[in-house]
């Protein structure tokens, strides 16, 4: 048969595994229909074919869990809309819980469940087996059901999904490879192959395990490298095909009902990588030979919980090739390097799982430019600089999956490609007994051990209280008593610089930054929903110059919002200065004088007050001091060119011995402005939601007549109202650990969930802070009326709510 490939198309998709076929099927519904998939060989070929197949749906973020339950609702249905088998069934799926710490996990995952509004139910040993009558259960604590997971056949679900888009318009190539990209000027223009070109407005790549090369040849960085993973397929035994999945996180391992058999793999904590230097030519429908050594470790865990896998055949070890990311989560959206190239890869071992929601959400993003809600945890733009370096991705990727089933501990840390980025402090720190946390590479102290008193600066993870109570306590207490220097060296620095920096800022920022040189403001920046893309600082450092501060992991996000809103027309260059600049931040209320025993500048209220910036000297060392805080204290944010990083902490350790001058790391950070209320982008605020409802209204610039992007939406809802508002919540009980995702209740009705939680050690309570929802709307009498409980791991705790900051509401430590 000849065929003719289109010499033009709206959208071309590069893949046709489970997740191209998906966006593919998306964006003909969203009437995309001039959309062309081009798959070099045959659908299902690359990785898809290979998949298990197992569809769970609980994550630890509510949008990507009702991204997955959108996968499900998609795949009940696709069957009797194509006339194509999926092998799709809700066999529900069982976690079991083999000691008291993952007993634990469980229930807070079953707390989690219900936030999300996904049922879980808690089942005890006898019920577990009830359910699956193959397993042990002597060493069970208990375990919990999700009636609503199940599992599908990968390829036919994918060649459903290539019909469904069929049906809509869009044209399926295969044996059709890309050559190349054609770009103009930054934008994509044209796909090549070696039957022409198409020219396009946008590209989809869905290219799994190829999409990091692939991508790397444009400038896109698509952090995910090759893992070898095994599973077995058994003869059948006559296992009934209503045997809901399993995972047995505490032997690393999964299973699923197939032809009467089971097909049961693992997560070994030693995995492989493959194709370190690249993907051999004219692999597909391949296979990598068995490795029965390397697997045994999985067997036999596998056995001690499933006898009868001793006395049945084995139809097939296969290895196949998949590919994980170093965060577990997979990737979406539209590269920062270059415009309208998408991205949809990196799928871990959710693929099938995420593929109905995630080629929705690709899809809506392609063709909005925005996706249906916030992705943060799986937006492309959550990773950075050493993510370029392929042998750091593979190290972490390998520490990640050998982690997929083990306890995910609060608070834990990686521990692999340590340590990568320091500040220049990082052995000064180290040798006075700081434990470090790892962000973007960076090392940075989340608290620190007394060294004197034989403290261990290292991490003991549990569920209740950690081994860095006490520590943090200590170092909070210092921030409220005394001063402390925070090293947050790596805070993400931009300057925006031209003559139209102003103007362009000002539509991008929704509080007021036309502000006289030396104002440092406060501000979001919103998108057109109103939902807060950015929260961050901005210094007035010239008239046509910006310094703008933002957090560690939200660099690579932040810059690109704010380069792609800079309006066409005008004349302003955002600049990465992240590297540049240690950042010492000297906070309490001794702060003061500690700066002025160091330096000859006034820094008295009266000449330095609060939301300004100074230069000032500090032993021959030109500091840019910002007036501002995150703990709720006087205190001085100190931007210090890197050369002069040591110099400067070390004159004001030295003198300020006097005025209880002490270290602190970031979980004080966290103590302290739970207590303050201010609020974390990424948990308590992110694109979902606007400045209204997280209280931050007073940062909008809304009585003065100045346009800026989002203020549409927020107009309407002052007008209107709003149906949710964030509120702080407090445990009657102080020893309640709260870790974010608990349920909140009013009275007695479930109403949103907790998006961050804590230790205030001022308040001696723990801290939460959630959105109250109801569809009718949500004043602040509404939320203030009601009478709360968390459920916390399934228990129903009373809690106190409140709008107003816990700790110093009038503002008069930050501004004395
Ligand atoms: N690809 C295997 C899936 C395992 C799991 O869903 O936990």
């Amino acid at each position: 048969m000849t065929r003719q490939l289109p010499k033009t198309a709206k959208a071309v998709v590069i893949g046709g595994g489970i997740i191209g076929c998906s966006t593919a099927y998306h964006l003909g519904k969203l009437g995309w229909t001039d959309t062309v998939l081009l798959e070099r060989k045959k659908l299902t070929s690359g990785t898809t074919f290979h998949a298990a197949g197992l569809v769970g749906q609980l994550r630890t973020s509510a949008n990507i869990t009702q991204l997955l339950g959108y996968s499900v609702d998609l795949y009940k249905r696709l069957e009797a809309e194509t006339g194509l088998g999926t092998g799709w069934k809700m066999n529900g799926g069982l976690r079991l819980a083999c000691n008291e710490e993952r007993w634990t996990e469980v229930k807070r995952q079953a707390t989690t469940a219900q936030s999300f509004g996904l049922e879980m139910q808690l089942l005890t040993p006898q019920e577990a087996f009830d359910l699956w009558p193959l397993m042990t259960t002597d060493d069970l604590v208990g375990a919990a059901f999700l009636p609503t997971d199940g599992q599908a056949n990968p390829s036919d679900i994918t060649q459903a999904l290539a019909k469904g888009a069929r049906i809509s318009g869009v044209s399926i190539f295969e044996d059709t490879e890309v050559l190349g990209l054609e770009i103009d000027r930054g934008k994509i223009r044209a796909v090549i192959t070696a039957e022409g070109r198409i020219e396009c407005e946008r590209v989809v790549v869905c290219a799994g395990q190829w999409s990091r090369a692939f991508a790397a040849r444009f400038g896109v960085n698509v952090p995910l490298v090759s893992v070898e993973h095994q599973y077995i397929i058994t003869e059948s035994f006559g296992v009934p095909s209503n045997l809901p999945t399993l995972r047995d996180p505490d032997r690393l391992t999964y299973y699923k009902e197939e032809v009467g058999g089971i097909v049961m793999g693992g997560y070994e904590p030693n995995p492989i990588a493959w194709a370190k230097d690249a993907i051999p030519e004219g692999f597909h429908y391949t296979l990598l030979d068995s490795n029965f050594e390397h697997f045994e470790q999985i067997m036999e865990q596998a056995l001690g919980r499933v006898p009868a896998l001793e006395n049945v055949g084995v139809k097939q070890l296969l290895n196949g090739p998949e590919s994980f990311t170093p965060d577990g989560n997979f990737i979406l959206g539209e590269a920062p390097e270059l415009k309208n190239f998408f991205v949809g890869a990196g799928f871990n071992a959710f693929g099938i799982a995420s593929a109905g929601g995630a080629g929705m959400a690709l899809a809506e993003w392609v063709t909005k430019g925005e996706p249906p809600y916030d992705l943060w945890p799986v937006d492309i733009r959550r990773f950075g600089r050493p993510h370029f370096d392929t042998d750091w991705v593979r190290t972490r990727t390998l520490e990640a999956y050998g982690k997929h089933y083990t306890m995910a501990w609060p608070f834990e840390e990686h521990s692999s490609g340590r340590p990568c980025r320091k500040s220049p402090l990082y052995d000064r720190l180290k040798a006075q007994g700081a434990c470090f946390g790892e962000k973007l590479g960076w090392e940075r102290p989340n608290w620190f051990a007394d060294l004197f008193a034989n403290e261990e600066p290292r991490d003991m993870y549990s569920y209740g209280r950690q081994n860095w109570f006490e520590a943090v306590g200590r170092e909070h207490k210092a921030v409220r008593e005394a001063a402390v220097i925070f090293d947050q060296t790596s805070f993400a620095k931009f300057v925006l610089k031209g003559r139209d920096a102003e103007a362009a800022l000002s539509w991008i920022a929704s509080n007021d930054v036309a502000k006289p040189v030396g104002s440092l403001v406060y501000t979001q920046m919103l998108n057109d929903r109103g939902g807060i893309e950015c929260d961050l600082t901005v210094a007035r450092i010239a008239e046509n110059e910006y310094y703008i501060v933002t957090g560690t992991g939200f660099a690579t996000h932040d810059f690109d919002w704010i380069a792609r809103n800079i309006p066409d027309e005008m004349h302003a260059e955002l600049v990465d200065v992240t590297s540049a600049y240690s950042v010492l931040s000297l906070m309490g209320p001794n702060a003061r004088a500690v700066l002025e025993n160091v330096t000859g500048a006034d820094v008295s209220n009266a000449a330095f007050p609060f939301g300004q910036v100074r230069t000032i000297g500090i032993s021959g060392c030109p500091v840019r001091a910002l007036r501002i805080t995150y703990v709720g204290e006087l205190g001085y944010e100190l931007h210090v060119p890197v050369e002069f990083a040591t110099t400067v902490y070390d004159v004001l350790m030295a003198s300020g011995g006097e005025f209880g001058l002490v270290n602190a790391g970031y979980r004080a950070i966290e103590s302290c402005r739970l207590e303050k209320g201010y609020r974390a982008w990424g948990s308590d605020i992110g694109p979902d939601h606007t400045p209204v409802e997280a209280g931050l209204g007073w940062a909008v610039k809304i009585r003065k007549n100045i346009p800026f992007r989002g203020r549409g939406a927020i107009e309407r809802q002052l007008k209107d109202g709003v149906k949710k508002r964030l509120g702080c919540f407090v445990p009657d009980d102080p020893n309640t650990v709260l870790l974010g995702r608990e349920t909140i209740y009013r009275d007695g009705k479930r109403v949103g969930w907790l998006s961050s939680g804590g230790f205030g050690y001022t308040l001696g309570k723990a801290i939460g802070y959630g959105y109250v929802r109801n569809p009718e709307g949500v004043t602040e009498d509404f939320v203030l009326s009601g009478v709360y409980e968390l459920d916390v791991a399934r228990e129903r705790i009373p809690c106190k709510v409140s709008l107003a900051p816990l700790y110093d509401p009038e503002m008069a430590r930050v501004k004395g």
